[in-house]
């Protein structure tokens, strides 16, 4: 009972943006002011930086590069207890995680949203909905995260609540709706009217952190009477029983209110709209209050599903009473060790413990715990099911699952959607010593980001590092010298291309030796097919095996070989050497033979099949198409324009937002991209910025397919 009590008063949020937002300013004050930290720095000053961004490399770059867990006790407005009528919980513990603007990040941010039960949505009140807002509101989506969208920075020239709202309404499909109404404009923004009580609140002292609540300003009166009935009306409908009330002219009570939007926010059907500014310190504290009112916690969340070793898709309930399972969703190391950040999902998790690896079926044992406040840590005897907290010194992979019984190995709370690597370069060092400190390096990338790959090219030998984008690797590349001092040389960075096939092409091959000793033979016949769209239910399904024999004429026991072997042949294309993607193989007839039939004699067969099967379907060759949108002045529109056309690339349209910048939204093949963020600089006079992230392969020109396959055919030559 005690534990439903905090886990009734706990929040699992998430805090996600377009890049420069101002989500660690946020975070930054919410710290402050629930007495996590006692001084607010800015995030791009002097001193220590802002605390969020602990990272070294983050406080140069003035980006989030990795989220950092953190808990706040929130205490309500009052910073006593309740303000509200209907009794805010008094403490309400609020697991924040700060999740990083950058695509090339991206998957941090998947990660997050996979452990958290509600988001905030930050958007500038200036610029509105941007690419990187339509990238995190689908990531939401995909893992069904409720949400509160925060309009910041309503203190900059331009900003308008009206228009943030009405982009979440046009660009995002939002039923979004204003919960407030703002006090003075730009400059002059200094508090926000709260629709529902018709109170005024402003935000004195050095930190904003005395509230003053007021009645509405005579002046805004109409306005806020006017605005109110919207959201009424908007959110009225999600209670059948105050909505007929309302309908009979009966205006809903406060309670009501909270109530039908609760319901709204957590059916997702919902967005409230809050607006302020995180850098003046206005508005922050009444977001809090929104997230403990409306977002759910983890006993009324959704509840997750985990699947067992036989595929099966069983749901959690968060008892903390039952066995443990929990989750790795983000590990970083420190010099005391590995830190493992771990959603608990059901179950109860003590100090001294042992729990299992279900992935490995490895016994883990529990020395150490902490709960995060950004770098500083808390040690805990036991954490409960719903709690993110952190486990210290454990060996494990991010995303891995723990369950409490050596029964339960195998059940895997579902996985993180992983995006493919679209872009790679080789790494090598001068000698023995400094490549040990690369592959120690390398080795820890790996573990922690499921996005970033290593590997060794089998022609050359040469070791190649693969990710989301440019400054994704020049990140890493980096982090070896300065973490591990490995003094690496880096190549240029390279496209990954794919090759896919465009026609069907039936197969019939016999593999047969017969020379001394036991035989080997294997008949395989069928047909390789483009994989159909609507197959490609995943974005990274790229290969289907369809067993579609029947009266045994390949034994089932030789089924396994024959699917590996046709797969063998999709790491490495005919045309360059690229891995194949959306094939689809109907293995519909065989011959085996008694004695000279093996695994090994099938897997030949398949994948000589398979190698002659795409040779006749027309392969082709496809690059990574990139989605990117550039923000400029508008006095080199034009130059920014003509360039990305000189790149290949299609403009998708241009507009200009309140600020007076252009936005320009374009899709360039990724191999014209490289060094973008030079030439951007040097043409816009450096005002102007861009983000860019994968969209799609698609095929490339003919004159750019050959050029590829002669550079793949010289290096080949160059190897030997
Ligand atoms: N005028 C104004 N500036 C703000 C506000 N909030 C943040 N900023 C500024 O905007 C810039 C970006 O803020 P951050 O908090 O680093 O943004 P972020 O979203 O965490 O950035 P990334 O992690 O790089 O995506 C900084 O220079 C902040 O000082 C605001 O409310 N008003």
């Amino acid at each position: 009972m005690i534990n439903n009590k905090l886990m009734a008063k706990t929040r699992n949020i998430g805090i996600s943006a377009h890049i420069d937002s101002g989500k660690t300013t946020l975070t930054e004050r919410i710290l402050f002011y629930c007495d996590m930290i006692h001084k607010i720095e800015d995030v791009r000053g002097g001193g220590d930086g802002a605390k969020m961004d602990h990272m070294e490399l983050e406080k140069e770059k003035g980006i989030t590069i990795t989220s950092a867990a953190t808990t706040v006790f929130w205490k309500g407005i009052s910073g006593k207890g309740t303000t509200f009528a209907d009794g805010i919980e008094k403490d309400t513990k609020i697991n924040i995680i700060d999740t990083p603007g950058h695509v090339d990040f991206t998957v941090e941010v998947e990660r997050s949203l996979r452990v958290l039960d509600g988001a905030i949505l930050v958007l500038c009140s200036v610029s509105g909905v941007q690419s990187q807002s339509i990238t995190v509101d689908r990531q939401m989506k995909r893992y069904n995260v409720p949400r509160l969208a925060f309009l910041n920075k309503m203190d900059r020239m331009g900003a308008n609540a009206f228009n943030g709202r009405d982009a979440l309404i046009e660009k995002l499909n939002h039923n979004a709706v204003l919960m407030q109404h703002p006090i003075g404009a730009e400059d002059g923004f200094c508090g926000v009217v709260d629709l529902i009580t018709k109170k005024a609140y402003y935000f004195d002292g050095d930190n904003g952190e005395n509230i003053r609540e007021e009645e509405c300003p005579a002046d805004l009166a109409d306005q806020v009477e006017e605005l109110r009935g919207t959201m009424i009306d908007a959110v009225a409908e999600y209670d059948d029983e105050v909505m007929e009330k309302y309908l009979e002219g009966n205006e809903p009570t406060e309670e009501e209110l909270h109530k039908c939007i609760k319901i709204g926010v957590q059916s997702l059907a919902l967005t409230p709209v809050y607006m302020g500014s995180a850098f003046k310190n206005k508005g922050v504290q009444v977001l809090l209050e929104a997230v403990t009112r409306y977002l759910p916690s983890p006993l009324t969340c959704a509840k997750p599903t985990a699947k067992t070793s036989s595929d099966e898709t069983v749901e959690i309930s968060p008892d903390p009473a039952e066995e443990l399972l929990a989750m790795a969703f983000k590990i970083t190391d420190e010099q005391f060790g590995q830190l493992t950040y771990t959603r608990i999902y059901r179950g109860t998790l003590n100090k001294g413990e042992t729990v299992f690896n279900s992935r490995t079926g490895k016994k883990v044992r529990i020395g150490r715990m902490v709960r995060m406040n950004s770098n500083d840590r808390e040690n805990i005897d036991s954490a409960h099911a719903g709690d993110i907290i952190a486990i210290v010194g454990i060996d494990c992979a991010s995303g891995d699952t723990f369950v409490g019984d050596s029964d339960s190995v195998g059940l895997s709370l579902e996985g993180i959607h992983v995006p493919i690597p679209v872009i790679e370069l080789s790494i090598s060092c001068k000698d023995k010593n400094e490549q040990a400190k690369m592959s120690k390096g390398l080795a820890k990338f790996l573990k922690e980001d499921p996005t970033f790959h290593v590997f060794t090219d089998e022609e050359s030998g040469e070791t190649r590092i693969a990710g989301m984008g440019e400054l994704h690797l020049e990140i890493y590349v980096e982090r070896l010298k300065r973490e591990f001092g490995a003094e690496v040389t880096v190549g240029a960075p390279q496209v990954n291309y794919r090759e896919t096939i465009r026609v069907e092409a039936p197969f019939d091959y016999t593999h047969k030796k017969q020379t001394g000793g036991s035989g080997q033979f294997g008949q395989v016949v069928g047909v390789l097919k483009p994989l159909a769209a609507d197959r490609k239910e995943k974005e990274d399904q790229v290969f289907r095996f369809n067993n579609e024999i029947k009266g045994g004429s390949i034994p089932n026991e030789f089924i396994g070989a024959c699917e590996k072997g046709f797969q063998d042949v999709m790491d490495k294309g005919p045309l360059a050497a690229f891995p194949v993607i959306d094939c689809e193989i109907f293995l519909q007839d065989g011959k085996y033979h008694d004695v000279d039939s093996s695994d090994m004699a099938f897997r030949i067969a398949s994948r000589q099949a398979m190698r002659k099967a795409i040779n006749a379907a027309q392969p082709v060759l496809m690059e990574p198409i990139m989605k990117v949108e550039v923000t400029t002045p508008d006095e080199y529109q034009g130059g920014v324009i003509g360039d990305l056309s000189s790149r290949r690339g299609m403009i998708q349209g241009s507009e200009t937002d309140p600020g007076g910048e252009v936005i320009i939204n374009a899709e360039v093949p990724l191999s014209e991209m490289f060094g973008y963020s030079n030439d951007l600089r040097s043409m816009s006079a450096g005002k102007a910025t861009y983000t860019m992230e994968f969209s799609r392969y698609h095929d490339c020109p003919s004159n750019i397919q050959s050029d590829v396959m002669k550079e793949r055919a010289e290096k080949l030559a160059n190897d030997d």
